[in-house]
């Protein structure tokens, strides 16, 4: 569906599910994400938030429902022509095998090159001069600029999330997905993801984020838009100030929490019964 400018969305789902293993993993999910919008989706372990965001981009079909993602709906256009305009990161196996650049001691520079081939060993004939140069800006724009000749496998945990972050902007993509990029992260590593993809979304109007996060202290203070999701179905969806709300998200984790917000942040925690 196309908005009053005639514009479609970034990614527009009606009526879609997901099975597996004969059950549903999602059901009924509606949702339209603009673009340019920033949004995060948060849900209790186990709602179906990694298999949401494995449709929205563009990696799994759904079982039912109509999917449209960057004005293409799946099941009429090539996947892996509309994935070069997706960038996904994601630290797990299950969207992203990262084993081949591990395996090989490629460098961050090399791993950020693998972007713009989107395969998960490099290409080299495909790489010439300008697409060397662009991954070096890509890393100094994620702060790794010295990381460049590191080997992936040493990094850092934190640093490997930036560096995930830079590969995937290797493409250019008009939407970029990040499956919880702070999992696994200390406090500061955390705190420089969370302000590389601020800076992100006031350097590059044009892109519009959807990124899966655990904690409300995870949110980005760009973002504009949340979705809860809960056993598959959407919980909330709409303007952050709405869904971030304490009774929503008691209600969503079936536990009675409160939620501070300061200076553009979230944080939650629960009460004692
Ligand atoms: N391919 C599959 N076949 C069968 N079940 C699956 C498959 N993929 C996921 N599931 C199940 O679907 C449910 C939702 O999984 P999903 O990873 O989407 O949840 P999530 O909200 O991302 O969870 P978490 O917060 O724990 O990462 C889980 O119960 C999971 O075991």
């Amino acid at each position: 569906m196309r908005d009053g400018a005639g514009r479609t969305a970034a990614v527009e789902l009606d009526g879609v599910g997901v099975r597996a293993d004969g059950r549903w993993l999602l059901s009924e999910i509606g949702w339209r994400v603009e673009y340019g919008a920033h949004w995060v989706i948060i849900g209790p372990n186990g709602a179906g938030k990694t298999t949401l965001l494995s449709v929205a981009a563009a990696v799994r079909h759904p079982t039912v429902g109509v999917a449209s993602v960057l004005g293409h709906r799946l099941g009429r256009v090539d996947l892996r022509e509309l994935r070069r305009r997706i960038g996904l990161v994601a630290a797990g196996r299950r969207l992203v095998d990262e084993a081949l650049m591990e395996e090989e001691g490629a460098t961050a520079h090399t791993v950020v090159l693998t972007g713009h081939t989107g395969t998960s060993a490099p290409l080299w004939d495909r790489y010439g001069p300008a697409e060397h140069e662009r991954a070096h800006r890509l890393l100094a724009e994620l702060g790794c600029k010295d990381l460049a000749e590191r080997p992936f496998s040493v990094c850092s945990q934190g640093e490997r999330a930036r560096i995930r972050v830079a590969r995937a902007l290797m493409a250019d993509p008009a939407i970029l997905y990040l499956d919880e990029p702070c999992a696994g992260l200390d406090l500061p590593a955390r705190e420089d993801v969370i302000a590389a993809v601020e800076d992100l979304a006031a350097a590059r109007p044009e892109l519009t984020t959807v990124t899966v996060v655990h904690h409300l202290e995870e949110v980005p203070a760009t973002t504009t838009h949340a979705l809860l999701l809960r056993e598959g179905r959407v919980w909330a969806a709409g303007p952050v100030d709405e869904v971030l709300d304490a009774d929503t998200l008691s209600a969503c984790f079936g536990r009675r929490l409160r939620v501070f917000r300061i200076d553009g942040r979230w944080h939650a925690r629960a009460l004692r019964v």
